[in-house]
């Protein structure tokens, strides 16, 4: 193998975030993202490292057609994807059950276990496998690397993986917690530890990933302990669109009172609730604009989101027993003083609490917003999934020698 570039790419179910990287210096060559993908307003924005972003909108029909455009626009800048500096190709796969417990060559059987596990993760699965397929039809001489959201969870013991229902049930349908965002997690527990100074190895942190998903997990040492989202990316926090946590009966009510299908349910739950469905936004710049404004949905909304988000904090606190540091990162966790302050408020006699002054400040790396002396760290650390891909994905095929 003699290219040193790896392309990222991180589909979710509308949307693909895409880096080209070269790892010999780690700079970014371009990035860009498609959003709305399968509607007529599809929008790319492509920034190539010397800046000068280019933007279009118009229809994207699906993830094929996405990936396609993503390289025409590389090509316009000289880096096309037939180019012999290109290393390998690195996925966000969001569900690997639990059979990947590492970044992973693709091949067949690799393709078929990510469809099986479609069920399970019905929004990010088929976009990740799209992704992967016409990555290999660009270059099928290349290694494609498949990296897990579900990898960095599998050190959980199973008093926290295993649901309270029948074993030989759970067992048949592989119902368990698998856990998500898990890149995220592992990048950002590695970075709240090197903020403080000190080994992750030593180190217990309280992760908050809050972004359109949002999942908290408790990293004991570098390693995965507990984490909010479950057999699906629905558990857990209030999320932009998905509902979180509920009484499971709620579902066996909507059936029979309210005559709702599964599939009704299911798009209710992941698509028509969390913040969307308590009042009609997802994005919290807008909630936050509501709430300042005096709206009493936009308040109740954002104080349902806090009061989960909270619940979490002292449950992975009482998991943890001892906690060196809350990190909040992903497009809420990284920008939102209020929901930081919210989040927090409180919570003095856990050690925790927030400087208003250091919490407002607005700025690109990892920084500690507690006060000084705390004893216990909180810090907005920014996650980088695309880059802990790309250092996953061209380790492998370095270390695996000929893949090429
Ligand atoms: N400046 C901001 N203030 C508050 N929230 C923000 C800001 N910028 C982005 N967000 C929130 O971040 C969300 C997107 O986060 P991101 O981590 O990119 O999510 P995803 O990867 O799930 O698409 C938006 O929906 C919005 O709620
Ligand atoms: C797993 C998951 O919820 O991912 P995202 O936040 O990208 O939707
Ligand atoms: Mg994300």
């Amino acid at each position: 193998m003699n290219g040193t570039r790896v392309l990222v790419l991180n589909s979710g179910s509308s949307s693909v975030k895409y880096q080209l990287i070269d790892m010999h210096g780690g700079d970014r060559l371009a990035v860009g993202l498609v959003e709305r993908i399968g509607e007529e307003t599809s929008r790319l924005k492509h920034t190539p490292a010397g800046g000068g972003s280019r933007e279009w909108s118009g229809p994207v029909a699906d993830h094929d057609a996405a990936l396609k455009a993503v390289a025409a626009e590389l090509a316009g800048d000289g880096l096309g994807l037939d180019s012999p500096e290109l290393a390998a190709i690195g996925h966000r796969v969001v569900h690997g059950g639990r059979r990947f417990t590492e970044p992973t060559v693709v091949d067949d059987a690799v393709l078929a276990e990510i469809e099986r596990l479609i069920p399970v993760a019905p929004l990010h699965n088929p976009a990740n496998l799209t992704g992967i397929r016409t990555a290999q039809q660009l270059r099928p001489d290349l290694p494609q690397v498949a990296v897990f959201d579900t990898a960095f969870h599998t050190t959980m013991p199973e008093s926290a993986a295993r649901y309270a229902i029948d074993v030989e049930t759970a067992d048949a349908h592989r119902v368990r917690r698998y856990g998500f965002h898990g890149t995220s997690h592992a990048y950002v527990s590695r970075e709240t530890a090197r903020l403080l100074g000190r080994a992750p190895e030593d180190v217990n942190v309280i992760v908050l990933h809050l972004g359109n998903g949002a999942s908290a997990s408790a990293v004991r040492g570098g390693r995965c302990v507990d984490t909010s989202m479950g057999l699906t990316p629905l558990e857990g926090l209030v999320m932009g669109t998905r509902s979180g946590d509920m009484d499971p009966a709620v579902i066996f009510h909507l059936m029979r009172v309210g005559e709702m299908s599964a599939d009704e349910i299911d798009t209710l739950l992941n698509k028509r609730s969390g913040l969307i469905g308590l009042c009609g936004d997802n994005d919290m710049r807008e909630i936050r604009r509501r709430v300042d404004a005096g709206d009493e949905r936009a308040r109740l909304a954002f104080d349902i989101y806090i009061h989960r988000l909270k619940k979490y904090i002292g449950a992975y606190y009482a998991v943890l027993g001892r906690v060196d540091a809350v990190a909040f990162t992903a497009g809420v966790g990284e920008n939102s003083a209020p929901v930081r302050e919210a989040a927090v408020a409180g919570l003095e006699g856990f050690g925790l609490a927030v400087d208003g002054e250091l919490n407002a400040v607005r700025g690109d790396g990892a920084r500690l917003i507690s006060p000084a002396h705390a004893r216990v760290a909180v810090a907005v650390v920014p996650t980088d999934e695309e880059m802990e891909i790309a250092t996953q994905t061209y380790a492998l095929v370095n270390d695996s020698g000929n893949l090429t």
